[in-house]
């Protein structure tokens, strides 16, 4: 396999994880549904260009927080399925980072979207 072959295989595996995410991750359809409710909301209120770049990057960072939650916690589970503390802790770490994203999304789409609601 040369470099350009590896690159491309590369990508069907990142694409298999985003696959695997939806499947073991409910939160992930969740997270679709918000980003679909997003874009409608967007062009509902023809939001300026700003707020689309904002938006469509809280949109990509709360996907990607989910992800690696959801990755941190099938690693942990292979670690042991057994109560241990530790394990606890990491996944609360890991959960910890999409409540911190999402908290901050909210508050981003109130500062956007109320002027519009109040117009
Ligand atoms: N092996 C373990 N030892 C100790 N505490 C655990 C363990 N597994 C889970 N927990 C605790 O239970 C919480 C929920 O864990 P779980 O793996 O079910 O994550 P979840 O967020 O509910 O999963 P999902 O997102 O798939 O619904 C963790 O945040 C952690 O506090």
């Amino acid at each position: 396999m040369n470099k350009v072959q590896k690159h491309i295989a590369s990508y069907r595996f990142s694409v298999k994880g985003i696959w695997l995410a939806f499947r073991y991750e409910n939160n992930m359809l969740f997270h679709l549904i918000a980003a679909i409710a997003v874009v409608v909301v967007n062009v509902l209120f023809t939001v300026t260009k700003t707020e689309w770049l904002i938006t469509l990057m809280l949109i990509g960072l709360a996907w990607m927080a989910e992800i690696f939650n959801t990755a941190i916690e099938k690693l942990a589970d292979r670690v042991t399925r057994q109560h241990d503390p530790l394990i606890g802790k990491v996944k609360d770490l890991a959960a910890g980072a999409v409540l911190i994203i999402c908290l901050f999304a909210a508050i981003c789409a109130l500062i956007i979207y109320v002027p519009y609601i109040l117009k």
